[in-house]
């Protein structure tokens, strides 16, 4: 396997030149965008690594996944009232359907609209809520040291106009009841979460568990808060990308603008990837090609 991952990733590396870091956050130009890095964990707690699967990096829009599981622990499904799950053919930031005169919820969680709502259905106030998916993200990962790095989510929030748009429509809207700027400021601290490769493997090692932390065999999360968040990960993790990805790769993902890749094979592996350079649609270039590779080779496919 570790001879596999090295051979992969050397021969992805150079795709990453068909990308670019993205800049709309100037905090994340300083990425190199050669990079590019692997973790797989199996469910014997097995590990093997790649490439520069030790750097570290901001979760971005993978926070997604845990404020979702979040929101629906503390919810119930009553959070799709306010939040659709369908998938979406436009990009991750878009905010012009919301304000249609007929009351249209965001398409899903996964984009930053549905993330922004999920954020704000966390119970608690702001500091709780963040305190709450940071801890949440402790247990998960067995990480005591994870943190937000201040750089990231001030360069975040002093650049934000967009979402800070989305925040105000929603509000608007009565799709978030709390005040905007306390929300924002809980995602964007969650988007700025420094993680690498391992962590993003043990998330996904503990989805692939169906929420139990693999190395005490704690339930903490039931299986059915799971589910929605594996199902919706395979149809949106990936943005308006996630049809040709699922069909090149064929697992529930979800990537970040600073070039992490959440992966889960069901029962069988948490995979996390690392790789800045971005695609049209804000996904990691070379990631998704190693992911892919890797899919071949091992058959990871749902559909395999
Ligand atoms: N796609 C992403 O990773 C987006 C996350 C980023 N913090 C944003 O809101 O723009």
């Amino acid at each position: 396997m570790k001879e596999l991952l090295v051979r992969l990733i050397e021969k992805n590396r150079p795709t990453a030149n068909k990308g670019q870091i993205a800049d709309y956050i100037p905090a994340l130009k300083k990425a190199d965008p050669r990079d590019l890095g692997i973790c797989i964990l199996d469910m014997s707690g097995n590990i093997c690594t790649g490439g520069d699967y030790n750097k570290k990096f901001t979760m971005q829009s993978i926070s997604k996944v845990v404020a979702l599981i979040l929101a629906l622990m503390d919810n119930g499904e009553s959070i799709f009232n306010k939040v659709d799950m369908k998938a979406t053919d436009e990009p991750f930031n878009s905010l012009y359907k919301l304000d249609l005169p007929h009351g249209v919820k965001p398409a899903n969680p996964m984009i930053n609209a549905g993330a922004i709502v999920t954020t704000s259905l966390i119970k608690g106030n702001g500091e709780e809520k963040f305190n709450r998916l940071l801890e949440l993200l402790k247990k998960i990962t067995s990480n005591k040291s994870l943190k937000y790095n201040v750089e990231v989510f001030q360069s975040e929030k002093t650049t934000a106009d967009k979402n800070r748009a989305i925040a105000y429509l929603l509000k608007n809207k009565g799709l978030i009841e709390e005040d905007v700027e306390e929300i924002l400021d809980v995602y964007f601290k969650q988007c700025s979460i420094e993680v690498d490769c391992v962590d993003l493997a043990k998330i996904g090692i503990f989805l692939a568990n169906k929420g139990r932390i693999l190395e005490t065999n704690e339930k903490i999360v039931d299986e059915k808060t799971i589910n929605y968040a594996l199902a919706i990960m395979t149809t949106c993790g990936m943005y308006d990308y996630s049809g040709e990805y699922l069909s090149h790769v064929g697992i529930p993902s979800k990537s970040g603008v600073s070039g992490g890749i959440l992966a889960v094979v069901p029962n069988r592996f948490g995979i996390g990837v690392y790789g800045p350079a971005l695609d049209g649609h804000g996904n990691s270039v070379a990631g998704m090609e190693l992911l892919k590779d890797l899919s071949n080779h091992l058959n990871l496919s749902l559909f395999s």
